[in-house]
């Protein structure tokens, strides 16, 4: 299935006609800019065209009241002064005459998007829209927005398709309030905002964008709120709260959609966020995302006012949405103080809604929340010069994102005779007979006692990993007689013939190699549910879950709070996943696995599997394919010794390992 994309061009023609500071930002070049660099890198040829429509009455009813709509539609005639009039009652947004008409085309865009999503005929999309939604409220307009698009694309598929649980992930750099006010008390939507606050000085400057504001009454703890109390977050601040805040929640609650507002001023030179994040950070953000809800993603256009990174945001967002593998996360550090504080306080919030969060740690001693009333009264801080500030801002530069091209060949696979190919997947087999050196040394090393057959696989193997390298092929899946044999012989040849270093993700009780773990040429996590005989040490990390891989809950939490994270820290060339016998982990979760290991090594990644697993080749070429992985489901609470083993993982090596931090 493909990926929609929603724009149209009528949604430019309108923009601020008089001054005001706080709004000339906005402009309609921040659409021509986005879906130009889209045709531009051949993304929007890719993507399914679907026209926008025209929100009905019906439709903006959902969330805003009848006065409020009968008002706006009086805009269109009315003149300058009156519409300078009109804007002054509500806060940081202007009129138009046009912009009503506007506002029911970027709300009519989101609404298909999310039709197109429901019924099947697309797997995700990216609803290009302007004026941008997530602040207006039931009966006002607010920050840009007239009406809140995604508030109502939730209402609209609860009472269309009977929707049960709506995520809403909002990684604009602004608190979506008018969001948060819509289902502050509704538990079936989960709405989840990062944003900068400094402690109540940064606008909307609300006390309810604080992290202790979780949602009322059966809402209660359905609404995530994580403050940037400063500026200059970095790529590893994003990806710390999705690793231990927004994905361990987002897989407990299980949504059947995922609507984004997707806000790009959160990225590097956005005179509003005034962040660091560069546009890659979207191609992570956004394939994280993609394995929950079966893969029903709708993304909506909010803010993003540096045209330069939002053209290239918009572009990395929707790569992903295509399932482009995603580029490297180059030299990730850990989260910065004042991240780590938000981190905490977030996790200590929500410790009593979620069970993935239950052994989350206190409140940081540094109570924040004393902050926050200390700087309201020390208003008069020094202001930099705004224009001074705004100059640096715009000069800020950043690398130009890596291309991605998808390899020719997205999945081999290495099989045994007689075994059928699966669909969309390529054979692969050596063309000539193998290179009699690469015999030998196999030999020496690896396959003693093993017959000519081994020496074909392992050779087979290693003309795959080559490939790999040369981004002939994408990701590739092995049936072999041995595992261990296999695995420790790709490890070998990738760390040492291609000077790669290799994440060895180990699932099930077999045989783990130790070679490479002592200089990081490789990691090796090794999940399995017996204590292991392994020294545990930086590189060679044992995960011991009671009911092993077969507990979905304990799994995933598992791979969500400790194997990503350390994952994206290593930044691998190349991922090796083994499956040994009795492993006992299901297809869906599995697929999930797979789904969510792709984010790294620009998608590289070898499944390695004993040759009588036939029934998971389909489900992990589906995997490796891009195919989104079944919804695992709502997640019971994993087992608490589950919960503490991997705690006391992360407490033990986050010393190594700085995203594993979730504390001061
Ligand atoms: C969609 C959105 O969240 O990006 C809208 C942001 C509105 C910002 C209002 N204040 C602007 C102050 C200018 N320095
Ligand atoms: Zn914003």
């Amino acid at each position: 299935m493909g990926t929609a994309l929603i724009y149209d061009e009528e949604m430019t023609r309108y923009k601020l006609l008089w001054v005001d500071p706080a709004c000339k930002i906005e402009v309609p070049e921040r659409l021509v800019v986005s879906y130009g660099a889209l045709v531009e890198n051949g993304l929007a040829d890719r993507c399914v065209s679907i026209p926008v429509r025209e929100a009905t009455d019906a439709d903006i009813l959902l969330v805003h009241s009848e006065e409020y709509l009968e008002a706006v539609k009086k805009t269109p005639y009315m003149t300058l002064e009156e519409l300078k009039e009109f804007t002054l009652q509500y806060g940081d947004v202007y009129f138009h005459p046009n912009i009503y008409h506007c506002a029911k085309l970027a709300l009519g865009a989101t609404l298909q998007l999310v039709d197109n999503v429901m019924t099947g005929k697309v797997r995700n999309g990216l609803a290009l829209v302007r004026p941008p939604g997530h602040h207006s409220m039931r009966s006002a307009a607010s920050g840009f927005c007239i009406f809140n698009n995604v508030a109502i694309a939730a209402q609209y598929v609860k009472q269309k398709y009977g929707v049960k649980r709506v995520l809403i992930v909002d990684w604009d750099i602004h608190h979506g309030q008018g969001v948060q006010y819509s289902f502050e008390d509704d538990p079936s939507v989960l709405y989840f905002s990062w944003h900068r606050y400094e402690h109540q000085k940064f606008w909307p400057n609300l006390r309810e964008s604080d992290f202790d504001v979780v949602g009322k009454e059966k809402g209660a703890g359905s609404t995530i709120n994580v403050p940037w109390n400063k500026v200059k977050m970095q790529n590893s601040d994003y990806l710390s709260i999705f690793f231990h805040v927004l994905l361990p929640v987002a897989y407990e609650f299980s949504p059947d959609l995922v609507l984004v507002c997707a806000g790009f001023d959160s990225a590097i030179g956005d005179p509003e966020g005034e962040m660091c994040a560069t546009p890659d950070i979207f191609a992570h953000l956004t394939h994280l995302l993609m394995n929950l809800a079966g893969g029903k993603l709708c993304a909506v256009l909010e803010g993003g006012y540096n045209l330069k990174s939002l053209a290239q945001s918009v572009c990395q967002t929707v790569h992903s949405l295509l399932g482009d593998p995603a580029p490297r996360p180059a030299n990730l550090e850990g989260p910065c103080n004042s991240a780590l504080e938000s981190l905490q306080c977030v996790r200590s919030a929500h410790r009593k809604y979620w069970s993935c969060l239950k052994h989350a740690a206190d409140l940081p001693t540094s109570d924040i929340s004393t902050k926050r009333i200390k700087l309201a009264e020390d208003e008069e801080e020094e202001k930099l010069d705004e224009v001074e500030k705004e100059k640096l801002i715009a000069a800020m530069v950043w690398p130009q994102p890596v291309k991605r091209v998808t390899p020719p060949t997205r999945t081999a696979v290495v099989l045994p005779d007689g075994v059928a190919c699966p669909d969309r997947c390529k054979h692969f087999s050596l063309s000539e007979d193998p290179d009699p050196l690469v015999v030998q040394k196999l030999r020496e090393n690896f396959i003693k006692d093993a017959d000519d057959k081994d020496a074909v696989t392992l050779s087979s193997l290693i003309a795959l990993v080559d490939k790999m390298e040369k981004n002939e092929i994408c990701s590739g899946l092995a049936l072999v007689r041995d595992v261990s044999m296999a695995m420790r012989c790709v490890a070998q040849h990738a760390t040492t013939a291609l000077s790669n270093r290799v994440l060895v993700v180990c699932v099930g009780d077999g045989i783990v190699p130790h070679r490479g773990t002592d200089d990081g040429k490789t990691l090796v996590v090794h999940f399995s549910s017996k204590e292991s005989e392994e020294q545990e040490c930086k590189y060679l990390i044992p995960v011991c879950l009671k009911k092993g891989c077969s507990d979905a809950s304990g799994f995933i939490q598992a791979v969500l709070g400790l194997l990503l994270p350390l994952g994206y820290e290593y930044d691998p060339s190349l991922v090796l996943l083994v499956q040994t016998p009795g492993s006992g982990i299901c297809d869906s979760v599995w697929q999930q696995l797979t789904g969510l290991l792709q984010g790294l090594a620009q998608g590289h990644i070898l499944v390695l599997m004993q040759e009588d697993e036939r029934t998971c080749i389909d489900p992990t070429c589906s995997s490796l394919l891009g195919d989104a992985a079944p919804s695992l489901g709502q997640l019971h609470a994993a087992p608490p010794e589950d919960v503490e083993a991997v705690e006391n993982l992360r407490q033990r090596l986050k010393a190594d390992w700085k995203l594993l931090q979730t504390t001061e």
